[in-house]
Formats: structure tokens, C-alpha cells, sequence
């Protein structure tokens, strides 16, 4: 058992903006969110981390509802990459990892040997070890986007959950960051907009319209062309590939 929603509802500025949403990821797998831009999907994500409360229904953890959870507890477990958390910090990119150990560590307790190493593994898979005493105001976005990152593999979560983690990527990051959450031995769920690259590393997929769940299940019972039209108002024809055997999106003019 790991993250689940049941009939969650969510509201801000008057408007429901996440509406009786129900979902569950799979222990261990990826879920990969999709919907166009304002669908709700960082909403529902901030609604997993359990940093908003629901207005109705419940989010679980295990079964167990996550608003009753010790919030130091849920963060040993679930750590959130969101979109936008960039700062200017006078601090150096391997201080902004660094931060991740703040849920393992006791009160006034010394930096120890698994501090150490965590900090160390993600630097390393997030390809940042050459950059690690940058100040962080120097670094690029897609720098600043991958340590973000791996602030959030520092923390050694259970529940990995991503807001948009690729999109100041380059492709080969792109391509690098997903198939390590995919690696990892943690339960991710990732926004992205990408369908080509959602369909390649995620097991399963969520689609939302309007703050409701428009389709939920594998990348090709969610991925059709007909779900596609309706649901961006784009035209496009579906493919399984020949190399990696999930579907693949060619977009059709006009
Ligand atoms: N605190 C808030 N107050 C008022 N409206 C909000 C608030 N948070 C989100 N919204 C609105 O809720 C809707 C969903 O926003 P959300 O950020 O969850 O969408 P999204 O699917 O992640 O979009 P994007 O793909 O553009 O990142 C948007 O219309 C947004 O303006």
C-alpha cells in the first residue's frame, strides 16, 4: 500500500478545482499525471504531499488518513518536487541538497554517516557532482531544476512525487531523470506534459480534465486518439514503437 485519493475535492478562489478525484499508485511504480494547463494535476499533487487539506473525501498513506499523520512523519516518507520552488538562496547547490536530510534529523543532532551518503548518491545520479560548490544564483534552470531534484532523493522518500520535473531539461536529462525515478525503488508519481515521454517511463497513467479524472490505467488504454482529441482539442494518431513497444504520439497539423 502506499498514496491513494477517494473522492477528493479541493477548492480555492471559490472555484472546485480538483473534483472528487479517486486514484491510487501502484507500490513501487511510476504514475504519471497528464491534463492540459490548469487541470489540476500540481493541485492534486500538493493534495498528496499533504500540504493542502481536502475539502471532502480523503488521502491515505498506507490506508491511513495523511491529515492525521505527524507532519515530520509524512515527510520521511513523501518527498514533493513542485513546480516554481526556486529561490534566490545564498547558498551552493550542494547546501540546497543538503536540506533534504531535514526530516531524518534529530534536534541539534551532528551530520552523520547516512547524511553523508544520501546527499553523495543523489548528487551523483542527478549528474550534479561537478557542480556541487556552484552558488546557486549561478546556476542554469535545468541545473537548478536537477538539484531540485535532488534535494528530493536526498530525503530518501518512500513516495517520490514530481511537478513538471523535466521541463527545463535538455533531452538527454530528460531522458536520464525519467528513467532513474523509473529505477528507483520508490513509489513516484510525476506530472509531465509530455505524452511521448509519459508513455515511455511510466507504468501507469492518470489523465485530468477540469479537476476530475478524465481516464486512469496503462499508457495504451489512456493514450488513444480519441481521448487525445478531447481532452487537449488535438488531433494526432497513435502508434505503438517498434523500438520500446509503448505508444507513441504523432501530432497532425491543423
Ligand atoms: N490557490 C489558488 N487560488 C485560486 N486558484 C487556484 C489556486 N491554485 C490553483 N488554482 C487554479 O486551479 C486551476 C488548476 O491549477 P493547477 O496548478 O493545479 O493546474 P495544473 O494542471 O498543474 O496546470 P499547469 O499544467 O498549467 O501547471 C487553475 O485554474 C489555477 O489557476
Amino acid at each position: 500500500m502506499t498514496l491513494a485519493t477517494e473522492r477528493v475535492r479541493w477548492s480555492a478562489g471559490g472555484r472546485l478545482i480538483v473534483d472528487g478525484v479517486t486514484l491510487e499508485a501502484t507500490p513501487g511504480r511510476t504514475l504519471g499525471l497528464l491534463g492540459p494547463n490548469g487541470s489540476g494535476k500540481s493541485s492534486l499533487l500538493h493534495l498528496l504531499a499533504g500540504l493542502r487539506r481536502v475539502r471532502s473525501g480523503v488521502v491515505t498513506l498506507d490506508g491511513g488518513d495523511l491529515a492525521v499523520i505527524p507532519r515530520r512523519d509524512v515527510a520521511r516518507r513523501v518527498a514533493l518536487m513542485a513546480q516554481g520552488a526556486d529561490t534566490d538562496t545564498p547558498l551552493t547547490l550542494e547546501e540546497v541538497v543538503r536540506l533534504g536530510r531535514t526530516p531524518h534529523r534529530a534536534a541539534l543532532a551532528g551530520w552523520t554517516e547516512a547524511d553523508e551518503q544520501a546527499v553523495e548518491q543523489a548528487l551523483r545520479e542527478t549528474d550534479l557532482l561537478a557542480l556541487r560548490a556552484r552558488r546557486w544564483q549561478t546556476l542554469s534552470g535545468g541545473e537548478r531544476q536537477r538539484a531540485q531534484i535532488a534535494r528530493a532523493l536526498a530525503q530518501d522518500p518512500r513516495e517520490l512525487i514530481l511537478d513538471e520535473p523535466t521541463n527545463h531539461l535538455d533531452i538527454r536529462h530528460q531522458l536520464e531523470i525519467l528513467a532513474l525515478v523509473r529505477r528507483l525503488p520508490v513509489t513516484a508519481v510525476v506530472a509531465l506534459h509530455d505524452l511521448n515521454l509519459a508513455a515511455m517511463f511510466c507504468d501507469r497513467l492518470a489523465l485530468m480534465q477540469n479537476g476530475r479524472l478524465a481516464a486512469a490505467g496503462t499508457p495504451e488504454a489512456v493514450l488513444t486518439e480519441a481521448r487525445i482529441e478531447a481532452v487537449f482539442g488535438v488531433r494526432a494518431r497513435v502508434a505503438l514503437s517498434a523500438d520500446h513497444g509503448r505508444p507513441q504520439v504523432h501530432y497532425l497539423p491543423g
